[in-house]
């Protein structure tokens, strides 16, 4: 039976950032994800985590300037430094929340740009190497450029090539079903192939990255091939609601257990 971790940056939006985590747990997970935690001091969320029992799966060192646009510094070549001390940030994090799973963005970059894939691969030794001395994976995520025009790392085999070549002991990859789909297809075989390398799992509903609950992909399939491949980690549940976190939970009943947290959290 897979382990869901939820999005909370996609899930559970309708209540405050540090409230989402009380609210995943009343819904029956036992594990939480997000892009990123930086607006909020690492005790805080800690304490989130603590007293609703939940594992953090994975969060994203930091990207840049966000806002502004940026996805990411690693492919940037003039941006070292700040991968750097943005390593140093996630790290403090990743203590106080015993997270053991980092993802570094790419950035916006040219894939056939020299100094940028020199860039990215020194950033991804540099990080991979600060988190192995913390027994903490690295992460690297293939992203479609339907969702995100210009990505550095927009191709499977590019980030598998990557992975095997680098040969770090704890670089692997976040194989987001959704981006691979859209980018591939195929999903099943590489799953197959991929998992001695795959150190996250995140899905949604393709096209319209809403539930996993139908459309081109047959989610109830995956799951039990994820057993049958004897995947221990977890899926981070990386999809936007239809209309409605907890209604539109039904996909998952059978492998959550609402009401395990915290009892009468739910208004009404
Ligand atoms: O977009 C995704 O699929 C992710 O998992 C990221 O962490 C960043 O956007
Ligand atoms: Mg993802």
């Amino acid at each position: 039976m897979p382990a869901f971790a939820a999005n909370l940056t996609m899930m559970f939006t309708e209540w405050a950032f540090l409230d989402r985590f009380d609210a995943a747990a009343e819904a029956g997970f036992t594990a939480v994800e997000y892009l990123f935690p930086y607006d909020h001091p690492p005790e805080a969320i800690a304490a989130r985590l603590e007293r609703n029992r939940l594992t953090q799966a994975l969060f994203n060192l930091p990207p840049g300037d966000w806002a502004a646009g940026e996805r990411g510094l690693a492919a940037l070549p003039d941006r070292f430094d700040a991968v750097r001390a943005g390593v140093e940030r996630a790290l403090d994090y990743a203590g106080a929340t015993g997270c053991t799973r980092l993802h570094l963005m790419a950035g916006l970059a040219d894939r056939a740009d020299p100094a940028a894939r020199a860039s990215y691969v020194r950033a991804v030794e540099h990080a991979a190497g600060r988190l192995a001395e913390k027994g903490i994976d690295l992460l690297l995520e293939p992203i479609n450029g339907r969702d995100m025009p210009g990505y550095f790392l927009n191709d499977f085999a590019e980030a598998e090539t990557l992975i095997a070549t680098l040969g770090l002991a704890n670089l692997r990859l976040q194989f987001d079903v959704y981006h691979r789909q859209i980018l591939h297809g195929d999903v099943t075989m590489a799953l197959r192939r991929l998992m001695p390398m795959i150190g996250h799992i995140q899905i949604a509903g393709v096209p319209s990255r809403h539930e996993p609950d139908g459309e081109e992909l047959n989610y109830p399939f995956l799951f039990a091939e994820l057993d049958r491949l004897g995947y221990a980690g977890f899926v981070g549940c990386e999809y936007r609601p239809r209309a409605g976190t907890v209604e539109g939970l039904g996909w998952g009943l059978g492998w959550l257990t609402p009401g395990l947290g915290r009892a009468g959290f739910f208004p009404g």
